[in-house]
């Protein structure tokens, strides 16, 4: 029993990891996550939190299985068909044991870690890994909404902390800003890397989906494609047991739905002129490659 009955009702609180702000349902799990045994057709989507990990998993997961019919689709739920590795709740199966009993192949695996945790083998392995970026003010305005939401989360505070929070990468996961960098380094030496934007999927979905059938290799049919474009709207996808999240208990989704807006520049109903002109000099001094660029409107 419980020493205090409130302890499971208490939300995580962040502490330093390794110089990462974390909490412990990403950290529990540490050693069974190092020494995970990446096979080399796995594929790992990676993002910082928010950036449209749910959309991108959806869409892989619909290109390599959508064949197996509707049964798969309609009863197993897309964060079972799609671990998120490093997420260890008690008493629940942890993200590498769902991993490692995946019965399909390749094995799509979700993680939100910066670039520096991620388990070693995956890279001996040259494993194919998709990262999906969000422009920082959308990010952080999902990010915010996420918390209050997600009693598995810290306490977001109001917008304006919140806000202050995110721009000293006093988040899960850290800091914005080291994240989509970080993984922008290692594309530059891990030759299976495609980067994909959140804003680029927005605004030219059959392009975007192009490009990533030509990464991963695959070939679907006009009708394959066109049944993939058609569960995966943001409309659909709202309504799908199966991609909203509504089975999770920590998400009441009351308080904001996990499909949330789905837009680009959704920041401008929540930044105040002054937020706006801080976030900006701030951005400047610590996105400094000119090569990484987003875009918070299309
Ligand atoms: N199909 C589709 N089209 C457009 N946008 C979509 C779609 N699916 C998910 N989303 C939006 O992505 C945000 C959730 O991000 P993640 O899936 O990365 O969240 S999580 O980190 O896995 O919790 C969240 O963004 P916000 O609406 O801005 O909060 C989702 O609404």
């Amino acid at each position: 029993m419980l020493e205090d009955p409130m302890e499971e009702l208490r939300r995580p609180e962040l502490f330093d990891f390794h110089g990462v702000s974390m909490t412990n349902p990403f950290t529990d799990n540490w050693d069974n996550v190092q020494n995970f045994k990446a096979r080399p057709d796995d594929i790992v989507i990676a993002t910082y939190p928010k950036a449209g990990t749910t959309w991108v998993s959806y869409i892989i997961d619909l290109l390599y299985f959508g064949h197996m019919g509707p049964a798969r689709q309609t009863s197993i739920p897309l964060h079972d068909r799609v671990p998120f590795l490093e997420l260890y709740v008690p008493f629940l199966p942890s993200g590498t044991d769902l991993a490692d009993k995946l019965p399909t192949t390749p094995r799509l695996i979700k993680t939100h870690l910066p670039v520096q945790f991620v388990p070693k083998s995956f890279w001996e392995q040259r494993c194919r890994v998709v990262y999906v970026a969000r422009n920082a003010k959308d990010n952080a305005v999902s990010y915010f909404h996420f918390e209050r939401m997600n009693s598995g989360m810290p306490e977001p505070g109001d917008w304006s902390t919140f806000l202050q929070d995110f721009m000293e990468g006093k988040k899960v996961f850290g800091s914005w800003y080291d994240h989509v960098n970080g993984w922008w380094e290692k594309k530059q030496t891990h030759s299976n890397f495609h980067y994909m934007f959140y804003e680029d999927l927005i605004e030219d979905y059959e392009k975007e989906i192009e490009r990533l059938c030509s990464f991963l290799g695959v070939s679907p049919s006009a009708e394959e494609k066109e049944r993939v474009r058609v569960s995966v709207t943001f409309d659909n996808m709202k309504q799908n047991n199966m991609t909203n999240y509504s089975t999770v208990p920590v998400m009441n989704q009351e308080v904001s739905p996990f499909m949330r807006k789905g837009k680009v520049g959704d920041w401008k109903n929540h930044f105040t002129v002054a937020q706006n002109e801080q976030f900006d000099e701030d951005y400047k001094k610590k996105m400094k490659n000119p090569d990484l660029k987003f875009r918070c409107e299309i």
